[in-house]
């Protein structure tokens, strides 16, 4: 019954005031992995950040496939609870419903995943794995073979199939579907090393957000929506640029040297996830602007396929056809460089899609309604739900672009799959 979570103090949808850090570099581990619900931990020995891992035995887990496969040991502590976990019956869950975001480092996917976390009015705990009563997210980065010295002497970058453990991914993620808790491994990217596995719940929802998570089919197919941000190269150049030399320490040769080594990985083992996603978030320079060499200005696309069947399609006025929109006016403030909508069919990589286009900038956010009320199959609860999500983050990076409103549509979509796959309704306070 839904009501379970939705009562007490986290409330489902609606809840302002979200998340602790996501980054998948900046997260910290906490402290020791406390025992499942339910379960008695027997001599559970964490070891040393960066040491050989332990294979400790703990009361109602086993060995998870794969946990030997990192020659280093790095996963050896991985495992998996033999039985389906207490919290299931406890959070009232029905079916664990998983859903995997993929993108290169520095494409935004943190960003969105804390407007996905506000959305879903989530708390989450402040350990490396944001955990909170209704939505986990895990990063995949965790299941790295090496670490960061070990990447250096195997010649290998993070997003070569072969520096990364699907085989104890896909157990793993499989085994919280089933609803078992799991011990997952964690990359630390503070350190560039791995720290002790951390104990990792079922949940109602479950994101996968990473390099990887349609990469392997074992993977892929545990997901019942799969979102990929595809950042064009100026504008991951421009915001990687602006975030590693603000807030990493980075210098800018670094930088333009790290983009330069990671390109043919990331097209052979990252890119072509893309023509597997039910969601594709294209963000583009705008063709608003002659030169644009800030990209300031953003032309967005939200690209669903067709044949993907667990939501319905986002259009504009009219369901099928094509349609461009400017809908600066009476009901809409524009200032330069105004918006445009592009609404049609479509076809990518041989597949049918819709695609919504939002090039430029919205000036007034509570104006975004007038939009709003042109779209259909949005899956909102209320009238006016997409403005006020908008409303809820307006400093959040893309707010007043095109990334900020596809971002809350795919949220939207995310709890229209929830609700599909698990037959509930979510109310919003
Ligand atoms: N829609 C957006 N508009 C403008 N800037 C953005 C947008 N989304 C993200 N950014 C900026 O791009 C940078 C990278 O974003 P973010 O940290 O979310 O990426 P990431 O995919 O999680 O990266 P990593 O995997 O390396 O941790 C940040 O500085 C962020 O502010
Ligand atoms: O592509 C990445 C995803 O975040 C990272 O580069 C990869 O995980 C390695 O991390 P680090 O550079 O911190 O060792």
């Amino acid at each position: 019954m839904v009501s379970a979570f939705v009562a007490g103090g986290a409330s489902l949808m609606g809840a302002s005031g979200a998340a602790g850090p996501l980054a998948c570099g900046s997260r910290k581990w906490v402290g020791v992995a406390p025992h499942a619900a339910g379960s008695t931990v027997r001599g559970y020995a964490p070891a040393r950040a960066g040491a050989l891992r332990m294979a400790v035995a703990v009361e109602g887990f086993e060995k998870a496939p794969g946990a030997d496969l990192s020659e280093q040991g790095h996963h050896a502590d991985a495992m998996i609870a033999t039985k389906v976990s207490d919290v299931m019956k406890q959070k009232g869950i029905e079916r664990p419903v998983i859903i995997g975001v993929a993108a290169d480092s520095g494409c935004g996917k943190s960003t969105f995943l804390r407007r996905v976390l506000n959305i879903f009015g989530a708390q989450v705990s402040k350990a490396h794995t944001p955990q909170g009563d209704f939505i986990t997210v895990i990063c995949l980065d965790d299941y790295h073979y090496h670490d960061r010295k070990g990447r250096k002497v195997a010649n290998v970058t993070a997003l070569d199939e072969k520096a990364n453990n699907f085989t104890l991914m896909a157990a793993q993620v499989k085994a919280l579907k089933e609803g078992k808790a799991i011990y997952k491994p964690i990359y630390n990217h503070d350190t560039g090393e791995h720290d002790p596995s951390e104990l990792i719940e079922p949940n109602h929802l479950v994101v996968i957000e990473g390099l990887h998570p349609m990469y392997d089919p074992r993977v892929a197919e545990l997901l019942d929506l799969s979102v990929y941000m595809d950042v064009s190269d100026e504008v991951k150049l421009s915001w990687k640029v602006q975030r590693d030399m603000a807030e990493r320490g980075h210098t800018l040769e670094n930088i333009l040297a790290s983009i330069e080594s990671r390109k043919p990985d990331f097209a052979q083992f990252v890119d072509p996830q893309k023509k597997k996603a039910d969601i594709v978030l294209n963000i583009l320079p705008t063709q608003l602007v002659p030169d644009d060499k800030e990209n300031k200005y953003l032309r967005v696309q939200m690209i669903q396929r067709e044949a993907a069947t667990n939501f319905a399609k986002v259009s504009i006025f009219d369901e099928g056809s094509t349609i461009d929109w400017v809908p600066c006016g009476r009901k809409l403030s524009c200032s330069y460089p105004g918006i445009k909508f592009h609404y049609g069919p479509d076809s990518y990589f041989g597949e049918d899609v819709t695609v919504l286009e939002m090039d430029g900038v919205v000036e007034k956010l509570d104006e975004m309604i007038y939009v709003e009320s042109h779209l259909n199959n949005t899956e909102t609860k209320f009238y006016g739900e997409m403005t006020q999500q908008l409303l809820k983050n307006p400093t959040a990076p893309g707010t007043f672009n095109g990334t900020g409103l596809f971002q809350v549509l795919i949220a939207l979509k995310m709890r229209e799959v929830y609700e599909k796959c698990t037959g509930r309704k979510l109310s919003v306070n």
